[in-house]
């Protein structure tokens, strides 16, 4: 899988078609374990007590907690989780369009968001929590959905102490094509005790 994209659209369309045809069969892997288990929601207080982000992370992934409603109303899924590390992907489609005629802004940085406040995720011992305090999302190329079929935002940690962490993202294609990049500062806190 490449992580290091250009700026600008590869000219070789056999790697690229090779890391879509990957990316899909991912996608797929992951949906049928989704589908598998309890299905989008939250999961109870019991169901998290003494998991690492990480294991929170991975039984998501693994369908055996519910995952964010959200992934399924703008079209994307988590496919990989790594200590410090989040990979999500999205499917443009017509129905995220602005009235420009390309993909909203929103949607990349909810892709991005959920890559960046995830990776830190990954880090959090059990008993801790994070929020997005801040979020800084730069679009350097518009998406349209007729030539870009999937997109990834890839996001790791660049520093998790003990009250903010930081992350950096990149939202690409499968040709290594760079549509955006985004930070994150989060804060990280005690969760309250379960009732
Ligand atoms: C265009 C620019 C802002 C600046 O380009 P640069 O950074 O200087 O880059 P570069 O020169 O390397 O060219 C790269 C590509 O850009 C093309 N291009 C360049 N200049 C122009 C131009 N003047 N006009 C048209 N196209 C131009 C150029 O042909 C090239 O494509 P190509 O390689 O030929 O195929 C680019 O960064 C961009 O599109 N970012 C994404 C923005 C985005 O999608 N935001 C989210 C959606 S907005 C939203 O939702 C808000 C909203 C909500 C509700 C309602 C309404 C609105």
């Amino acid at each position: 899988m490449s992580d290091t994209p250009s700026s600008t659209p590869s000219t070789s369309s056999a790697p690229s078609s090779s890391e879509l045809a990957q990316w899909l069969a991912d996608e797929a892997a992951v949906l049928a374990r989704l589908e598998a288990g309890p299905g989008p929601g939250l999961a109870a207080p019991a169901q998290l007590a003494g998991k690492t982000g990480l294991e929170v992370m991975q039984a998501m992934i693994d369908g055996q907690l519910p995952y964010a409603e959200i992934a399924r109303t703008l079209d994307f899924t988590i496919v990989e989780v790594a200590p410090g590390r989040a990979v999500f992907q999205g499917t443009p489609l017509q129905r995220h369009l602005n009235p420009l005629g390309s993909v909203h802004g929103g949607w990349f940085a909810t892709l991005l968001d959920s890559a960046l406040g995830c990776a830190i995720h990954t880090l959090m011992p059990p008993g801790r929590g994070y929020t997005t305090a801040e979020l800084g999302v730069n679009m350097v190329r518009a998406i349209h959905p007729a030539k870009v079929s999937r997109v990834r935002a890839i996001g790791t940690v660049i520093h998790c102490g003990r009250q903010l962490a930081t992350a950096e993202a990149r939202l690409v294609g499968p040709d290594g094509t760079l549509y955006a990049h985004a930070t994150t500062t989060c804060l990280v806190f005690d969760l309250p005790a379960a009732r």
